[in-house]
């Protein structure tokens, strides 16, 4: 697998030379006991926005943190002013360990891998059914980075008002994904956001979704109407403006615990960084056929012992089907 360098908007911190001379850094290094734990809600501009308990506070990152980049979700420990008032930053200095990381290649041109979410437990993948039309090979891509990370997929599929989710969901059917159609109607009385809520209550969810699917409407009617993504408290909070479309922004689902994650718009999705061995952990039933692959198997190659072991019986070939076009998204074409 190639091997790529971090973003430097998000993990490189320049070193400045120290002012004080060559005084040790363990002497210059603040004791952090009084450290409190929150979490990030988004990143704007090397400033992060954090909830320390039902305080939202400004933060930058510790230098001693050195080129690890905080990012959305992720669990970290602060120090300094942590009142939230207007004007106050305060310092990130510890980093938890992150249950899962969620990536994406920008495109194949592009030497940097960007974690988008960190700590999320669900992938929903938000599709309109018509208006911009639905792209299976977008949404294939959004499954390979979910298995990929671990994280399980949702597939929420937009506007049935306009078109129908027969064939989109005879497409997903052998993977037995969990799904959720939403119409417009329903996002008025409140059914959708109801519907949609079930599946994302206790767990923290990311969303993405190709620009125009419907994904800012469904978020909207998901969190307190205070935390709507144009008037949002994030941005009351950071004093700039409308929350612009670099960063993620992890908001509360209202009406039951959990968070939901909205993300910017998607063109693309870079799978550069997959790895096929943990893609098909998503795919348990075909697991044991892999034993007699050959080392490093890819599973769509010519000598991959998949394709005898369905043969004879042992899974459904339309798993083994799905599973290789997930796979093929990897390769880039025209259009991705
Ligand atoms: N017919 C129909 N239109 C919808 C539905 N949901 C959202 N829309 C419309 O689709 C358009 C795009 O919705 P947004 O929520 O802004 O889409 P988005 O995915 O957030 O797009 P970006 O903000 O560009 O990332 C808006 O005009 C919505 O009113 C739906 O269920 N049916
Ligand atoms: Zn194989």
């Amino acid at each position: 697998m190639r091997r790529y360098g971090k973003n430097p908007d998000e993990d490189d911190i320049r070193s400045r030379p120290n002012p004080k001379g060559n005084r040790p850094r363990t002497n210059i290094r603040p004791k952090h006991e009084d450290a409190a734990e929150g979490m990030v809600l988004t990143v704007d501009r090397g400033r992060l926005t954090c909830l320390v308990g039902e305080t939202v506070v400004l933060a930058m990152k510790a230098r001693e943190l050195g080129r690890k980049a905080a990012v959305v979700g992720d669990q970290v420990w602060i120090v300094g002013d942590l009142s939230g008032k207007k004007d106050t930053l305060a310092r990130i200095v510890r980093i938890e360990k992150r249950r899962s990381v969620l990536r994406r290649t920008a495109d194949d041109d592009d030497p940097y891998e960007r974690v988008i979410v960190a700590n999320a437990d669900q992938l929903a993948v938000v599709t309109a059914l018509a208006d911009p039309e639905p792209r299976p090979r977008l949404i294939d891509r959004c499954l390979v980075a979910a298995f990929d990370a671990g994280l399980e997929p949702l597939l929420i599929l937009t506007k049935s008002d306009l078109a129908s989710a027969d064939e989109l969901l005879d497409t997903y059917r052998p993977l037995g994904i969990r799904y959720v159609v939403t119409r417009r109607d329903e996002l008025e009385t409140g059914e959708a956001a109801d519907r949609v809520r079930e599946y994302l209550a206790g767990r923290m969810t990311a969303f993405v979704g190709h620009s125009g699917v419907g994904k800012t409407t469904l978020v909207n009617a998901l969190v307190p109407d205070d935390r709507r993504r144009t008037t949002g408290l994030v941005n009351a909070v950071t004093g700039r403006g409308r929350h612009t479309t670099t960063s993620a922004l992890a908001l509360p689902l209202e009406k039951a615990d959990g968070w939901v994650i909205d993300t910017p718009g998607i063109r693309s999705f870079g799978l550069n960084h997959v790895d096929p061995s943990r893609v098909i952990l998503a795919f348990p039933d075909l697991v044991p056929g892999t034993e007699n692959c050959p080392r490093g198997c890819g599973h769509d190659e010519p000598d991959c012992a998949l394709d005898a072991w369905v043969a004879e019986g042992h899974a459904d070939p339309s798993r083994l089907d799905s599973l290789r076009r997930l796979l093929s998204t990897r390769e880039r074409r025209e259009g991705d």
